[in-house]
């Protein structure tokens, strides 16, 4: 795996790669593996690109840290789950309204500005929060600050199917300095500092975090965790609907029937979206945000895939490919097929078993003794409500790669 030679000396391009649902199992149980440093393999981007501390996505679950961390995130998430929903509608019908304006004006709109600017602003005011309009500057370029402090901290390890071995050769060879984006990173941490004063506090009192802890994991878990995943996740669930006429107005009419018309988005109301709560796990399924996951073993253990088993020896590290153990044939049937009905019904609700998008299974809980993202049900709610406030919005919409090209309004 990437990074390596000639500049990356000290990293270990080997790993295991583990393909099926079976073995893949394995990187979720931690007496066999630990995450100490490998969220995105061998190579760990330099500690100033977070304040030079290790994030808690970077601690593994046997260092204390990880604890007061993990639970200082589950924290922010219950506390911000109070103005989520209210917030969301805000800014979704923020973001509906440009898009709409420069359709008119133009014919089509790209969404990928307005999606962007919708995540950092709906995220920052919930997780944080924190209103960007308090400062014009966070307003008007937070979300590039953070799009370019993530791809100088990822590119040496990510694809962007460049020709190769160009790619490899100028893109994979050498990290990149934290000195390109410090001025916009230093300038979040002070909007942080600043503006999230009580999310602050109690990351002091009840969790005993410093303030600089505090400060940057609030940043890493605004930034990498939430806006970097929401940003990839929500491109591919646009994707998914984009020009299917068929799923759309099943959407529609599922939405419609189950919420009255109402345009108040609510958790409640997605106990009976069956259809919608499907689409989003199947979307999942087929496009996993984070498809590279990685663990390194604790000790020498025997790995079982569904037909074989290996001897793993301490130290070695394994990487699980979630494109490919998302499309395991003995659990999901016809896996390369998009079914928006898969997850639904009893045997569709044991699928969730191995749906891992999460790094850990969506019938998962996540806690201070494992590495699931403590975000695993509101991630999926949010896509929910995500396709409840277009479909209560909109008839439908047509998309094409990164533009909306026509809405018809609800009639
Ligand atoms: C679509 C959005 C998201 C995706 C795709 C996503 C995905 C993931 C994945 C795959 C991991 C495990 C990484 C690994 O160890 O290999 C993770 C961890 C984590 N995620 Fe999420 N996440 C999302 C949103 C969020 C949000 C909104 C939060 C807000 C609190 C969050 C908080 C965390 C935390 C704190 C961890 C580290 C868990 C630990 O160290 O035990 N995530 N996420």
């Amino acid at each position: 795996m990437p990074p390596t030679f000639p500049f990356f000396t000290d990293v270990n391009p080997n790993v295991v790669a583990v393909l099926d649902c079976a073995s893949f199992a394995h990187m979720f149980d931690m007496e066999l593996v630990e995450k100490r440093n490998v969220l995105v393999g061998d190579f760990m981007p330099s500690v100033k690109f977070t304040g030079d501390l290790r994030a808690c996505a970077y601690l593994d679950t046997a260092e204390p840290k990880h604890a007061q961390l993990k639970n200082f995130a589950t924290d922010i998430l219950k506390r911000s789950s109070r103005s989520w929903t209210a917030n969301l509608t805000t800014e979704l019908d923020t973001m509906w309204t440009s898009i709409e304006s420069s359709l008119s004006s133009e014919g089509s709109a790209s969404y990928v500005v307005p999606l962007q600017k919708f995540l950092f602003n709906f995220l920052t005011k919930s997780l944080l929060g924190a209103d960007p309009a308090s400062s014009p500057e966070i307003a008007k370029s937070g979300y590039t600050m953070l799009d370019t402090w993530l791809a100088v901290q990822l590119m040496p390890t990510v694809s962007i199917n460049f020709i190769q071995p160009l790619e490899e050769i100028f893109l994979h060879s050498f990290p990149y300095p934290f000195a390109l984006v410090s001025s916009g990173y230093g300038k979040l941490a002070k909007f942080v500092e600043t503006q999230c004063v009580e999310v602050l506090e109690r990351g002091k009192t009840e969790f005993g975090l410093t303030d600089e802890e505090a400060i940057h994991n609030l940043l890493f878990i605004l930034g990498f965790n939430a806006f970097g995943g929401f940003s990839v996740f929500f491109r591919s669930l646009v994707s998914v609907i984009g020009n299917d006429s068929k799923l759309q107005e099943s959407l529609r009419e599922e939405v419609r029937e189950n919420t009255n018309g109402s345009s108040a988005l609510s958790f409640e109301s997605l106990t009976r979206l069956d259809l919608v709560k499907s689409v989003v796990y199947e979307t999942l399924r087929l496009n996993p945000p984070v498809p590279l996951q990685y663990a390194r073993a604790r000790r020498d253990f025997e790995l079982r895939s569904h037909n074989s088993a290996y001897q793993i020896k301490k130290g070695e590290l394994l990487c699980g490919y979630q494109k490919l153990v998302m499309r395991d044939s003995n659990v999901f049937d016809d896996p390369e097929t998009f079914k928006p009905e898969r997850f639904m019904g009893d045997e569709g609700g044991e699928l969730l078993n191995y749906l891992y998008w999460s790094n850990g299974p969506q019938t998962g809980s996540p806690s201070e003794s494992n590495k699931q993202c403590a975000a695993k049900d509101i991630v999926c709610m949010t896509a929910c409500l995500f396709l409840v406030h277009l479909f209560t919005r909109y008839d439908s919409v047509t998309f094409d790669s990164s533009s909306v090209t026509g809405v018809v309004k609800a009639k």
